[in-house]
């Protein structure tokens, strides 16, 4: 048993050593080398906040230490080695305390200040591939699709699965997804489609990066479609929900785009026989890829509603123009020929503006609605 005592300054009051206490009895002590489970904080992290017993000041310290902690070792006391080699915290009977000479208010301010570096780094990024991702929605070529969702989720993992782009890291830590990023896929019908990956949410975020997490989800209003991503196998996969749902109102987000949202429910290889109780929700693992063709479909027919395009069939003439104009100004997804008449049966993804266009130029073109 680990017994933390009250720090003595002003920033440690007894409920933040009990919150470490308990996280840190919560992640089975006693074992070696055991890696720490962050979600067993947050439960308590968000109780006590609302209970009033720790500040957002507190609670972002504590995010941030527990970011830090890679593993830890128990002898009669608690080990935590910090990513820097010649640092480590040490939680004895009674005390605890920072082995090198820094202070534990040293510790802590250094740590805020390297968070609060990556994320402006971060942001930086952000806004450059921000203006890139609106060049691309206003050229219009290929439908954008926003994985959203609470941190951890499982939004890379699930476009990792869609793209098959092998360099993209999933990783079990808050906030591994600090920029957008878009990533490029296919739908059942051939049609290219870009997937954004978005930062996560997170209920109860520190005011003050309230604002540049909002910055952050500006580009969304660009995309075609939201696929809404929930880790269903977390203990408050419902408050995440209700966060992620909340959030999104507030981006005064068109809506279209919340009406046509994609509910997904992730990790259901966790659950046995899992079922979805929300309508139309899909239940995926996007770990092992289950579920993941019923995901494609279903993303392919909101983008052809959403984006105006059609799935058609045309009869062309062989010897006319219409075969080259559809690969320029449409996709064309399958070419059947008939030789007996030199003609041809095109099974092409138009625009309808492409579509106005062709049945202009091309009036006998025979035109098979799928
Ligand atoms: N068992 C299981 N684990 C999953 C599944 N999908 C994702 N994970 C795990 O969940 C953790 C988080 O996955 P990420 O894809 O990084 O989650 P994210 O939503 O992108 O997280 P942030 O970028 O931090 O917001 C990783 O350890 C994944 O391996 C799944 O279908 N089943
Ligand atoms: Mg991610």
């Amino acid at each position: 048993m680990v017994v933390l005592s009250q720090r003595q300054d002003s920033m440690c009051s007894e409920a933040f050593a009990n919150l470490i206490h308990s996280v840190l009895t919560a992640s089975s002590v006693g074992k070696q080398h055991t890696s720490l489970d962050k979600w067993s904080l947050f439960p308590s992290l968000t109780t006590s906040k609302r209970e009033g017993a720790v500040t957002e000041l507190q609670i972002a310290e504590a995010v941030a230490l527990v970011d830090t902690l890679q593993n830890w070792t128990v002898l009669d006391k608690i080990i935590i080695p910090t990513k820097n080699p010649d640092k480590k915290f040490v939680f004895g009977k009674g005390n605890f305390q920072v082995l090198t000479g820094e202070t534990f208010m040293e510790t802590q301010s250094r740590i805020l200040k390297e968070r609060e570096l990556k994320i402006r780094n971060a942001l930086e990024k952000l806004r450059r591939k921000r203006s890139l991702l609106r060049t691309q929605r206003r050229k219009r070529e290929f439908p954008i699709i926003s994985v959203m969702g609470y941190t951890n989720c499982g939004k890379t993992t699930l476009i990792k699965a869609l793209t098959g782009e092998a360099e993209l890291q999933p990783r079990d830590q808050l906030f591994a997804t600090l920029d957008i990023t878009a990533h490029a896929g296919y739908l059942p019908s051939h049609m290219a489609v870009i997937y954004v990956d978005t930062i996560g949410f997170l209920t109860d975020l520190p005011h003050n990066l309230v604002e540049s997490f909002s910055a952050t989800l500006e580009e969304v209003a660009y995309s075609d479609l939201i696929v809404h991503v929930r880790d269903v196998t977390h203990p408050e996969t419902i408050l995440q929900k209700a966060t992620v749902l909340s959030v999104l109102k507030n981006l005064n987000l068109p809506s279209h785009l919340l009406d046509s949202m994609v509910e997904v429910h992730n990790k259901v290889d966790l659950i046995e026989r899992y079922k979805p109780t929300e309508e139309n929700a899909l239940a995926i693992s996007a770990l092992h890829g289950h579920g993941l063709e019923e995901l494609k479909q279903e993303i392919e027919k909101k983008i052809l509603t959403a984006t105006g395009r059609k799935i058609l069939t045309v009869n062309v003439n062989l010897e006319g123009p219409q075969l080259s104009w559809l690969y320029k100004e449409a996709t064309v997804q399958e070419v059947e020929v008939m030789p007996e008449d030199g003609t041809a049966r095109v099974k092409v993804i138009i625009s309808s503006s492409a579509f106005g266009r062709y049945k202009n130029l091309f009036p006998n073109s025979k035109i098979f609605m799928s």
